[in-house]
C-alpha cells in the first residue's frame, strides 16, 4: 500500500514524463454544482487535453463529480466538499470559477455584485495562496467587476501574473454570431464575430463592420441586432422567469474557451479569442482592463491585439462602453482594497 506522500510523488512524476504530444492538464471548476457548473463539468470530461477535473462547490460537487467520472474518457474526476477547497486546487494548471449567484428578471449584472464580489474573492484568495500559477478564467457576473477583483486579490498576495486571468466574454462571441447568422441567413460555422469592451448591457461591443456578412447591415436591422447581442442575457434571464440566467449556452461558451486556452498551453499557435484582460489598450483613458482579440499561449496571454478599423456607429457604441466599464472596474477594484 503507497502512503498518500507516495502516491502524490508518483502522480507527480508520472505528469512530469508524460507524452509530450498532449500535456498533462489539472483543470478545477469551482461552483461545479451550478447551471452552469454541471454542464461546464461535462463537457470539460470530454476534452482530450483535460486529464484530471476537480470539481468544487458548497454544495453538491462530489455527486456531480461522481456522475460525471462514469463517462469513458481518459480523465480522472474527483469532487470536493465546502471543506475541501484547498485539496481541490492542490496542482491544478487552469481554474474556472462559475461560483455564485445568478439574475432574476428586473435585475442588472452589477445588482450581483453585494453577493459574488465576496464569494469570487475568497476564492481567488485560495488559489493565490495553493496555486498561484494556475490560469484563472471568471466566469461569475458582473464579470466587468470580477475580473479587477481576482487581478487585486493575486497583487495582493504578491503572486500577480496579468496573462493569467481572463474574463469569459465568449457568451457575447457565440450569440453574436448565432443571431447575425440568423438575419443573414447564414451558417454559423461561417461567422467569425469580434466583440470586445466588457460583459455587460452597452460595454458589450461586437465589431459587425469586421465580418462579410454584418457589413452591410444598416439602420433598424442593425441597431436591433447589436441590442439583441447586447441583451441577450436579460432575453434568457425573463424567459426562465426567475429560476435563472443562461447556463446551457454558458456551459458551452465556457468549455470553448477553455478549450481553446488548454489548445494554446499544448503548444498550438495562432489561438486568437476575445477575452476581458488587464489591457493597454484604454488604459490612457484610466481603463486597464478590456476584452479584445487575444492571442493564446503556454503562458496564457501571448499578445492583445488592438480594435483594427471600426465603423462611425462602433465608435459610438464604444464611446458608451468605456464609462460604464471604468465604473465597474474600479468598483471591483476599490471592494479589495477596502477588504
Ligand atoms: N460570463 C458569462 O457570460 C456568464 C453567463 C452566464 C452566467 N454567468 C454567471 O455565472 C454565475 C453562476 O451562474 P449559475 O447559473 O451557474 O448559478 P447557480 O446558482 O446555478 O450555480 C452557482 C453555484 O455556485 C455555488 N457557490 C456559491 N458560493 C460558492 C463558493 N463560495 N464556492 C463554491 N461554489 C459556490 C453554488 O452552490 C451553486 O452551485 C452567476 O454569477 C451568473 O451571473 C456568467
Ligand atoms: O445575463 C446574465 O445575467 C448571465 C450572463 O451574463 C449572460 O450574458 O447570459
Amino acid at each position: 500500500m503507497f502512503s498518500r506522500a507516495a502516491a502524490r510523488a508518483l502522480k507527480s512524476q508520472s505528469r512530469q514524463f508524460s507524452s509530450s504530444a498532449t500535456r498533462q492538464s489539472k483543470v478545477a471548476v469551482l461552483g461545479a454544482g451550478g447551471g452552469i457548473g454541471q454542464p461546464l463539468s461535462l463537457l470539460l470530461k470530454l476534452n482530450p487535453h483535460v486529464t484530471e477535473l476537480s470539481l468544487y462547490d458548497i454544495r453538491g460537487a462530489p455527486g456531480v463529480a461522481a456522475d460525471v467520472s462514469h463517462i469513458d474518457t481518459n480523465s480522472e474526476v474527483h469532487g470536493y466538499p465546502a471543506d475541501k477547497l484547498d485539496q481541490a486546487l492542490e496542482g491544478t494548471d487552469v481554474v474556472v470559477i462559475p461560483a455564485g449567484v445568478p439574475r432574476k428578471p428586473g435585475m442588472t449584472r452589477d445588482d450581483l455584485f453585494n453577493t459574488n464580489a465576496s464569494i469570487v474573492r475568497d476564492l481567488a484568495a485560495a488559489i493565490a495562496r495553493v496555486s498561484p500559477k494556475a490560469k484563472v478564467l471568471v466566469i461569475s457576473n458582473p464579470v466587468n467587476s470580477t475580473v479587477p477583483i481576482v487581478s487585486a486579490v493575486f497583487e495582493k498576495a504578491g503572486v500577480y501574473d496579468p496573462a493569467h486571468i481572463f474574463g469569459v466574454t465568449t457568451l457575447d462571441v457565440v450569440r453574436a454570431q448565432r443571431f447575425l447568422a440568423g438575419v443573414t441567413n447564414s451558417d454559423p460555422k461561417d461567422v467569425k464575430v469580434t466583440v470586445v469592451g466588457g460583459h455587460s448591457g452597452a460595454t458589450i461591443v461586437p465589431l459587425l463592420s469586421q465580418t462579410p456578412q454584418g457589413k452591410g447591415i444598416t439602420g433598424e436591422v442593425y441597431d436591433k441586432l447589436i441590442h439583441r447581442i447586447q441583451f441577450g442575457g436579460d432575453e434568457v434571464v425573463q424567459a426562465k422567469e426567475g429560476a435563472g440566467s443562461a447556463t446551457l449556452s454558458m456551459a458551452y461558451a465556457g468549455a470553448r474557451f477553455t478549450g481553446d486556452l488548454l489548445r494554446a498551453i499544448n503548444g498550438e499557435k495562432g489561438v486568437v479569442a476575445p477575452t476581458f484582460v488587464k489591457s493597454p489598450l484604454f488604459e490612457d483613458q484610466g481603463i486597464d482592463f478590456f476584452s479584445s482579440n487575444v492571442e493564446l499561449g503556454p503562458n496564457g496571454v501571448e499578445k492583445i491585439y488592438p480594435l483594427g478599423e471600426i465603423s462611425a456607429e462602433e465608435q459610438k457604441l464604444l464611446e458608451a462602453c468605456l464609462p460604464d466599464l471604468k465604473k465597474n472596474i474600479e468598483k471591483g477594484k476599490k471592494f479589495v482594497q477596502q477588504s
